[in-house]
């Protein structure tokens, strides 16, 4: 009989500190301001007969690497109907919002293929990096993966992946 079991994953290098607004219609934004996000994952599988689904540390590397990437930076929703994003020769941002204009240098702001800068955009984005093409889903034998991004305590987006969903 299969066994399977779920490895949760909430370790404490496992966050980001990052600015964001979100954007609730054409007119109306929050200000910019922060969180101390922090990322949970599960990930679940069969327990293979050594006792293993499979070595974690490298779904552990690859989470706390992405938190890294976005740690102390900027977030900017590159997909959003209501925002336009320029960026000059050197890269730097011009964000255009309801008239507004708001500026970034290119070394604090990372522009994410996203409709908005949400705990819902967040865990989504974070978990499609993770599972990517697959093959480290694969390479881990793992069926379910679910990543949780909060922006403080009690306050979270859930994002699932399954092998057959
Ligand atoms: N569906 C969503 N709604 C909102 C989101 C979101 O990500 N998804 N985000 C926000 C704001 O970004 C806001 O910063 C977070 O909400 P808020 O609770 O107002 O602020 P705090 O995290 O500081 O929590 P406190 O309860 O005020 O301590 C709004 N809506």
């Amino acid at each position: 009989m299969a066994r399977t079991t779920t490895i949760e994953l909430h370790k404490e290098e496992m966050k980001f500190s990052a600015g964001h607004f979100t954007i609730f219609s054409a007119t109306h934004r929050e200000n910019l301001h922060g969180h101390n996000f922090t990322v949970y994952v599960a990930l679940t599988g069969e327990v293979l007969e050594d006792g293993i689904l499979s070595d974690y540390r490298p779904l552990k590397t690859a989470i706390i690497d992405r938190c890294r990437a976005w740690n102390e930076t900027f977030l900017l929703p590159g997909n959003s109907r209501h925002l336009r994003i320029e960026r000059d020769a050197r890269g730097n941002v011009l964000a255009h919002f309801n008239g507004e204009e708001l500026r970034f240098l290119a070394r604090d702001v990372t522009v994410l293929p996203v409709e908005n800068i949400t705990l819902e955009e967040l865990s989504r984005m974070f978990g499609e990096g993770l599972v990517g093409d697959g093959s480290l889903m694969a390479q881990l034998h793992i069926q379910r993966l679910v990543v949780k991004c909060a922006s403080g305590p009690g306050q979270w987006s859930s994002w699932e992946w399954g092998r057959h969903v």
